[in-house]
């Protein structure tokens, strides 16, 4: 599970994240969404121990990330899919990073398999494409097996069989137990894949609730617009005249 706690960051004059409390339980998607530059980036590198809070903070199976002992094997994070060295080949690479974690090198082969990789095994993660660095860095996320996921934005960039491929992923992940903490700014999509969803704007908690709690014919999206109506940084005039 994880459980943030007043969770503030700071960067000189800039709030990111501004005394956020929610949780994410285990064995349920939650989708963690909010206007671009809200702080989900920030929160979930705080939450993973790649960042300190200013204030308050955050935890995962009760405990600060950086304080668990195998954190590997606690939890799996994608913050960026390209941030995997591009001349390494995706079966290096994971095996590299089992190495690290004394994770056996059989696991990484499985889950090539696992993620529809095994053909393109031999081949440098520069020359694979952004959906494929995607299906690598979730790999890699499973390598120990953690009880919890941590995926920034997982389905940027994938085409519609990737996407429905991560939302059968992320549902089996928690169906096995498994606390998920997917953040998107896909709507539709998101309703399809969360069982709760946490709505941050300006860095602040807006609101969270299970999906099965929207009324009767509102959809995930409506319940998004009314919600960050007043906190989106940026959001873009409607435009277009009538035609006459
Ligand atoms: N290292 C940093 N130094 C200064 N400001 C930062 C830093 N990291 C993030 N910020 C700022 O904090 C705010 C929150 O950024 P963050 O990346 O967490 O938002 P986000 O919700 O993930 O955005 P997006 O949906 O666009 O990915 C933004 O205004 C961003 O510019």
């Amino acid at each position: 599970m994880i459980e943030t706690f007043r969770l503030t960051k700071r960067h000189r004059v800039l709030t990111a994240v501004e005394d956020l409390s929610f949780t994410a339980p285990d064995g349920q998607v939650t989708g963690f969404v909010g206007p671009n530059g809200s702080g989900k980036t920030s929160t979930m590198r705080i939450v993973v121990g790649l960042d300190r809070p200013t204030s308050g903070c955050a935890t995962i199976d009760g405990r600060p990330s950086r304080e668990h002992r195998s954190p590997q094997r606690v939890v799996g994070v994608v913050l960026d899919a390209r941030g995997a060295p591009g001349g390494m080949t995706a079966r290096g690479h994971l095996r590299w990073l089992a190495a690290a974690g004394r994770i056996p090198d059989r696991r990484a082969d499985e889950l090539l398999e696992e993620v529809g990789l095994a053909p393109a095994a031999s081949r440098r993660i520069a020359a694979l494409s952004l959906g494929m660095r995607q299906r690598l860095a979730i790999a890699a996320t499973l390598l120990g097996d953690p009880g919890t996921l941590i995926l920034d934005e997982p389905v940027n960039g994938l085409d519609p069989d990737g996407v429905r491929w991560v939302r059968h992923l992320v549902r089996r992940l928690a169906a096995e137990g498994r606390c998920v903490l997917v953040s998107s700014h896909l709507m539709a999509e998101m309703q399809q894949t969360a069982d709760r969803v946490v709505v941050i704007g300006a860095g602040r908690l807006l609101g969270q609730f299970d999906i099965g709690d929207l009324e009767h014919g509102t959809s995930l999206e409506d319940a998004y617009l009314n919600l960050t109506a007043g906190a989106a940084e940026y959001r873009a005039a409607v435009t277009g005249r009538k035609r006459r």
